[in-house]
């Protein structure tokens, strides 16, 4: 396994009258929280690694290999939206098995896994259900489900616990913890709460303005009076 995970290097998007660019190089194993504004670019930055996203310069390396011309399903990336995704007109078993064929063809080992996941995320014996029965955050670890079935080694989560009350919250983020101790995965997390950071992340970056301006251990991030804009964030208050 290579010792760097994702790498970006003078990457480039560019929207209408927007201009993002980001360098990183994230540990393998790592567990990074990604936070910033509004805006700022977080999610662009998850389209840009996961594929969705052409950057217009710049080289993305993952598990040291260029990702040019990769699509999404080609590269070593399960992502996690926020929105969850699932159809709400299939099973929750048919929405994990989607994570392995698009078409549903699953033989027996396929639909195990698809049932070994959901009791992994604590959800064994809601195979059957259909979405709209389930609550937010069951929702949200049908959708963790999903892409645990997918056995990628590097794990992009868009605000896994936004939709989530505070006892959820510690509970996603243990099992969060939990999966990434037994699949040495590498795990990026969007988030708005310096709480989650603290609970499940070893690094922090901090996206501005369409740019990494911090990118550190967690226990620097935490302690941080500047720049300006993480310690808002922090709810210090800025020197
Ligand atoms: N497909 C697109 N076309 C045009 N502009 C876009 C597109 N996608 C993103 N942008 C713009 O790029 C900037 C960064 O967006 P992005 O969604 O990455 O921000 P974010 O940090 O994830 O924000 P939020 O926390 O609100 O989700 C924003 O100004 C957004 O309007």
């Amino acid at each position: 396994m290579p010792e760097t995970a994702i790498l970006l290097s003078d990457v480039t998007v560019r929207f209408a009258e927007k201009r993002l660019a980001f360098d990183c190089a994230v540990p393998a194993g790592a567990a990074v929280a990604v936070a910033g504004p509004s805006g700022a670019g977080k999610s662009t930055l998850f389209n840009v690694i996961a594929g969705f996203e052409t950057p217009r310069t710049g080289r993305v390396e993952l598990l040291g290999k260029d990702m040019a011309g990769r699509e999404p399903a080609e590269r070593p990336v399960s992502v996690v939206f926020q929105d969850n995704n699932l159809f709400a007109h299939l099973s929750i078993a048919d929405n994990v098995g989607l994570g392995i064929d698009p078409g549903l063809k699953l033989d027996s080992a396929a639909r195990q896994s698809v049932f070994s996941a959901l009791s992994r995320v604590g959800l064994g014996g809601y195979e059957r259900r259909l979405p709209g029965s389930l609550s937010g955050g069951e929702r949200q670890r049908v959708a963790l489900a999903r892409a645990l079935v997918r056995r990628r080694p590097i794990l992009l989560l868009d605000e896994p616990f936004a939709a989530l009350d505070p006892a959820m919250r510690g509970e996603m983020a243990d099992l969060l913890a939990e999966l990434r101790a037994e699949t040495k995965s590498t795990m990026l997390f969007i988030t708005h709460q310096p709480e989650d950071i603290r609970r499940l992340a070893d690094r922090a970056m901090f996206i501005e303005e369409g740019a990494i301006v911090l990118d550190e251990p967690v226990r620097d991030f935490l302690s941080r009076r500047e720049p300006p804009g993480v310690a808002k964030f922090l709810g210090h208050s800025a020197i």
